[in-house]
Formats: structure tokens, C-alpha cells, sequence
């Protein structure tokens, strides 16, 4: 099955799994992270199982071929992590993506990399790519400041990096910190090739050290695994088996087994992967989404499908990922006649579905979640998917495992 950007994918109705084994991808955030701890170390490590993802796949080209031009086209982590790590080696780079990932912000990070001797020139608007980077040439401070409410990339970026900057690093987090569970999965990862570190209240401390030469394998990606706990708590029977899945994972969007709980869905982990079983649904009044944001457009899709009121809070960085995925869940969950209604500064409220259209097109918004996240409708109505190649950010064998699970699909252009 092709899908280009101008196609449209109707995915008919189905609402029964006997047990069927979907393969995963691997997880894009650890693969970036390892791919770049590799890139600063000396020797060789042996990496295993990297993301097919298009974010994975464009750390590695870049990496590879080091072009003057680093187009990260729209991947966050490709770009921020990139940032750090051309500073560090002390190369001229021009870094840009996608004109969505041009109103990104990167103020913090470049205000960080300059406050330890970085010299970065915005190209065009002050504090967004594209930048123009010459180097670090000579360590000027081994502390910084960084805010931890605006992405946890930032803090991601820096710390990679630390080790190796002459006089290693302290980062001092201020104010709230988003995203804590990706800064704990760098902090692992680096652990796990040789770095030790303290990380006390607020401060970080990385010092001078070199990266060991290791052996890893990429985990699955329970991101996108989390569509699948979705079709199944939407769907009327059934269970599925998702492959390379751990309990003890290193990232926090396996939190989805304690919500997905409330949702009507028993997971079980087994040799090789988890089994998802049907059980009743206990209801879910509220979540905290603020360390695990992209999990908000599964669960709020989901609730709106099973008749839940839930209340989320943590939302604030969903209006500046690949979309504002505030306004497009708002837009898309209307065309089912359900809502995510601000009923206080940033809580929201999920208002389900009461009448469910013989058909919703979902339009997409050039977010692999938006495209991902309302196939579990496929249970309840006839959905059809605008650009569903959106899904190749991470997860480009989405459809495919749909297919596995007997979805029948028809592409049109
Ligand atoms: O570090 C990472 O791998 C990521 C961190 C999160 O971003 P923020 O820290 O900007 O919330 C997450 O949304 C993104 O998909 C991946
Ligand atoms: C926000 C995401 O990615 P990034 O910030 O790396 O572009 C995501 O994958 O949902």
C-alpha cells in the first residue's frame, strides 16, 4: 500500500480481535539519544534495533553524511539534539526543518550553548530556527540555568553533551519541569554507556568523563503502542499481543498501562512482550498528562469514544509539538460531536461523543498522532484518514499492522 500526501485512507468498520501479534516499532527517543551518545563516543559501540521512524532515520543520514545543512525536517529531538551536539564538536552548521518546526521554539537551548561559550546566530526569527552555529571554541562556564516548563529536550541536550565539554556541567532546572521522564530516560541511557552523574533537588551535575563503548538494543516504542491499548478498549472484543514490550521501561509513556487500567484494559507481560485483554472499564476522572504529553491525543480520543468525562491537566506543550494538538483534538473530536473543553486555565474537560456520524474524516495537521490517534473510531464508524504517510514520523509501518489486525483499507487519491 503507497500513501502520499494527498491521499485519503478509509479504514471500514471492525470492532472484533481474535489475539493477533503486532511488532512494534522501536522507540525514536531512544534511538536518538543512543544514536547521538554513539556519535561522542570514541570506539565502537554495538547498537541494536534503531527506529525505522523518519525522526531515527534523519539523525542517521545526518550524522552520517554531515552535510553544512542540517534540515532536521520536523523532528524536535533530531533538532535540539543536533544543536548541542554541533556546538560541542565545534562545527559551522546551519540548522533548520520543516516551516512548522521554524515556529518551534529554541530560545532556551541556544541561550543555554551560548552561556557556556556557543556562538549561534538566528537566521531568521530570534529564539526559532533556522540558526547558524560556529562552534564552541573554548568551554566559558560549566554551570546553567535552564527553564524546565517548555520542553525537556533542552535539558536532554545539554546533558548529552556534558560529558565531554572540558569542565563537564551543572544545569540548574527552574521552575516547573515538563516532561521529567524523558530527562530520567537520558540520564539512564548515558548511564548505561559508562557516565555517572548526581542529580540533586534542582541541580544536575555531569562531570568531565568519556563515554564507555556499549551494547544496546532499542526497546519498542510504547508511544506508539499506545494506539493499539486504544483499538482494543474501544473495540468489543478481543485481545492483542504487542512484541517487545518491557515492564521496567525506560520510557514514561508506559504509564499507559495504569491509565489504559481505568479504561477497560488488563495488561499482562510475558516473555517477549504484553498481552492486552478486555476487562471492565473502571473510568478514568482525571489525568496528569504533564510527563507524558503524547499520550493526551490516544486518551482523549479514547474517552470521547467510551463515554468518559475526564478530566486532563499537564496540556501545556501540546500547543507547540508538531501542531497545536489542543486545537486540532478540538476540531477533529467535534466531527463525532465530542469536545475538549477549557473549563479552567488549562484543564480541560473531555465531553463524549452522544451520536456517531456513518462516517468522520479526520484531518491530520501534519501530526503523526492526530493520524494515529483517531483509528480506534474504525470501531464505532467509517473513518477516513487525510495524508496518512503522517504516520512516518514514527511509526511508517502504522497501516501495515492495521492490515495484520484484518482492518480492511482502501487508499484514494
Ligand atoms: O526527549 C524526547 O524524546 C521527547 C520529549 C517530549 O518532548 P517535550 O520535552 O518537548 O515535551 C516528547 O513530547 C517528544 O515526543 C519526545
Ligand atoms: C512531540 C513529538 O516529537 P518531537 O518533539 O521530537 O518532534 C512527538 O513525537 O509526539
Amino acid at each position: 500500500m503507497s500513501t502520499d500526501t494527498k491521499d485519503l485512507l478509509q479504514l471500514s468498520q471492525k470492532s472484533d480481535y481474535q489475539t493477533v501479534t503486532i511488532p512494534l516499532p522501536s522507540s525514536k527517543s531512544e534511538s536518538n539519544r543512543v544514536l547521538v551518545i554513539d556519535a561522542l563516543t570514541e570506539g565502537n559501540n554495538k547498537i541494536s534495533n534503531l527506529a525505522e521512524a523518519r525522526d531515527t532515520q534523519t539523525m542517521i543520514r545526518l550524522l552520517g553524511k554531515n552535510p553544512p545543512v542540517y534540515d532536521v525536517l520536523d523532528a524536535g529531538t533530531t533538532m535540539r539534539f543536533l544543536t548541542a551536539y554541533a556546538s560541542v564538536t565545534n562545527q559551522n552548521k546551519v540548522m533548520t526543518g520543516t516551516p512548522r518546526m521554524c515556529e518551534r521554539p529554541i530560545g532556551i537551548l541556544v541561550d543555554a550553548l551560548r552561556s557556556i561559550g556557543a556562538e549561534i546566530h538566528y537566521l531568521g526569527v530570534e529564539g526559532y530556527p533556522p540558526l547558524a552555529i560556529h562552534g564552541l571554541a573554548s568551554q566559558t562556564s560549566n554551570k546553567v540555568k535552564i527553564r524546565g516548563d517548555v520542553s525537556s529536550q533542552y535539558i536532554s541536550a545539554m546533558l548529552m553533551i556534558a560529558p565531554v565539554l572540558p569542565e563537564g556541567l551543572e544545569i540548574e532546572l527552574e521552575g516547573k519541569v515538563g516532561s521529567r521522564t524523558y530527562i530520567e530516560m537520558t540520564l539512564q541511557l548515558m548511564e548505561q554507556f559508562g557516565i555517572k552523574y548526581t542529580w540533586k533537588d534542582n541541580f544536575i551535575h555531569v562531570a568531565h568523563q568519556a563515554y564507555q563503548p556499549t551494547s544496546f538494543a532499542v526497546e519498542s516504542d510504547w508511544s506508539g503502542a499506545s494506539y493499539w491499548f486504544s483499538l482494543l478498549a474501544c473495540a468489543d472484543s478481543g485481545a492483542l499481543f504487542l512484541e517487545g514490550l518491557k515492564e521496567n521501561s525506560l520510557q514514561g509513556d508506559s504509564k499507559i498501562v495504569d491509565i489504559m487500567d481505568h479504561l477497560g484494559i488488563k495488561s499482562t507481560f510475558r516473555e517477549g512482550g504484553v498481552l492486552l485483554q478486555k476487562q471492565a472499564v473502571k473510568g478514568l476522572k482525571n489525568w496528569d498528562f504533564t510527563h507524558c504529553p503524547d499520550l493526551a491525543q490516544t486518551v482523549a480520543v479514547t474517552c470521547a469514544i467510551l463515554g468518559q468525562n475526564a478530566v486532563f491537566t499537564g496540556l501545556e506543550s501540546l500547543k507547540i509539538k508538531e501542531t497545536d494538538r489542543i486545537f486540532a483534538l478540538q476540531q477533529e473530536l467535534a466531527k463525532f460531536n465530542a469536545d475538549l473543553v477549557e473549563i479552567e486555565p488549562e484543564v480541560y474537560q473531555v465531553i463524549p461523543s452522544f451520536t456517531m456520524p456513518a462516517e468522520v474524516r479526520i484531518h491530520t495537521y501534519e501530526d503523526h498522532r492526530m493520524g494515529m490517534a483517531f483509528m480506534p473510531l474504525l470501531t464505532k464508524t467509517r473513518v477516513i484518514i487525510e495524508d496518512p504517510a503522517v504516520v512516518n514520523k514514527s511509526y511508517p509501518s502504522f497501516w501495515k499492522h492495521c492490515e495484520l489486525l484484518g482492518i480492511e483499507m482502501e487508499t484514494k487519491s
